[in-house]
């Protein structure tokens, strides 16, 4: 019979059974209804103590990356994804590891890369963050002292790019660094006036999901693979960079458990890296250690079976993103982004495109800000100028839960029946 963790397990097992009728969960820490259980919390556009009924005019909402089509994945995964944490689990401030890493999870995901084969980190460093957010900042600050020229990095990207990138640059500006554009405006001038640039690469990118490689030949690029798993992407080679960004938000689908790591080749960059996650936050939450260590032992064991993540990720998103092309090609108002099938080294298949974002762009002259159309028929989106792209592109978030990409093509049928001014 179960110890002391018993009362812990019998409290999770009884939220667990909260019904919230498909369209929503009770959490432990949830605000407690009449009953002395947590409230369903609903989905978009659903409500009723049981999230039983549906708000008929409500948005359909795909702004944001919140990975909530795996939470289908988890809750079928529920014994094998379980943690109870003892009252006294890692109290210190100090971890098993150096530098506020744990030896097991840093373990364990090398392993992770290895079975997925999409990323080389032997003989590289491992630096945990409280999401990849965190490490998109320490980056900048661990490479632009490692240039030996006086004058301040410049920060740049391609467009479209993921906006984190300039607004961080902008909030902790310093003189060592700042944001210097997108890589257009210097691809043609004379770069000789710049010659140390920090270049963002995000491949697959976010949000058009298209391979990218770096356009200035920069002293210093921070490869964002955060979609470089096989729910998004063709696993082609495994990414071996310098300097390269993951993030558990994007592969379990943990957003709120705010854990990403950095490889990093150089011992330097290593270093000032760690350094900045020691005074910024004295590295990440060891809670947080324990649980993706659990989560990433489940991604490994089930690796190729019938509980395969990557096989669920991939067959989900890539039913979506068919049932959307379906819908936007009986028409000339929109069009998507063009993404072909290729091999892919893990699946041992060639594989349908399943990004992450759909990247609508808007044909009709009526339309021209793409944004403002769908919004009018009850859709919110990401717009294109917030990727520094022109406003006939907005973004479509594919990876929330099944009921906002429900609602999604229910709201986009109309529109795709109209005819044009
Ligand atoms: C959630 C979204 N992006 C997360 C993201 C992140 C940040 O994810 P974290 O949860 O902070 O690890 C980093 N890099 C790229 C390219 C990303 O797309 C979004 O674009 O809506």
């Amino acid at each position: 019979s179960l110890g002391w963790t018993g009362s812990a397990a019998t409290e999770a097992e009884a939220v667990a059974a909260v019904n919230c009728s498909g369209h929503g969960r009770a959490f432990l820490d949830g605000v407690l209804a009449g009953d002395g259980l947590p409230v369903c919390e609903c989905n978009k556009c659903y409500y009723g103590s049981d999230c039983s009924r549906l708000l008929h005019d409500c948005p359909a909402d795909v702004d944001s990356g919140d990975p909530l089509f795996l939470e289908a994945y988890w809750q079928q995964q529920a014994a094998s994804s379980a943690v109870v944490f003892s009252g006294w689990h890692r109290m210190s401030y100090s971890t098993d590891g150096k530098d506020y890493i744990t030896i097991e999870l840093e373990k364990h995901i090398r392993i992770l890369h290895k079975v997925v084969g999409n990323a080389v980190t032997d003989g590289k460093f491992i630096v945990f963050g409280s999401g990849s957010a965190q490490l998109i900042n320490a980056l900048v600050y661990a490479l632009s002292q490692s240039n030996a020229s006086s004058s301040p990095a410049s920060v740049v990207a391609s467009v479209p790019y993921y906006p984190l990138y300039k607004k961080q640059t902008n909030l902790f500006e310093t003189r060592e660094y700042g944001w210097g554009g997108t890589t257009s405006n210097w691809a043609n001038a004379s770069v000789s006036s710049v010659t140390n640039f920090i270049e963002f690469v995000t491949s697959p990118n976010n949000p058009d999901g298209e391979f990218k490689q770096p356009v200035l030949g920069s002293s210093a690029v921070i490869f964002d693979h955060a979609y470089y798993w096989p729910h998004y992407s063709p696993i082609l080679d495994p990414a071996d960079e310098d300097v390269m960004l993951f993030t558990n938000s994007k592969i379990s689908g943990h957003a709120g458990s705010r854990f990403g790591w950095a490889v990093i080749k150089d011992e330097g960059v290593y270093e000032r890296t760690t350094k900045y996650l020691s005074l910024n936050t004295v590295g990440v939450s060891r809670d947080t250690h324990l649980r993706v260590l659990k989560l990433i032992k489940v991604m490994i064991t089930e690796k190729g079976g019938k509980g395969d993540i990557f096989e669920f990720g991939y067959r989900t998103l890539k039913a979506r993103w068919s049932k959307l092309q379906e819908l936007v090609s009986s028409s000339s108002r929109f069009s998507l982004q063009q993404l072909s099938a290729h091999y892919c080294n893990y699946f041992r298949t060639i594989r349908d495109p399943s990004p992450a974002y759909a990247w609508l762009r808007c044909e009709w002259k009526e339309d021209e800000d793409c944004h403002e159309a769908l919004r009018k028929a009850s859709i919110i989106s990401r717009s294109g100028p917030l990727f520094e792209a022109g406003s006939q592109y907005t973004r479509l978030s594919l990876i929330k839960t099944q009921d906002d990409f429900d609602l999604l093509l229910k709201r986009m049928q109309p529109l795709v029946s109209q005819e044009e001014m």
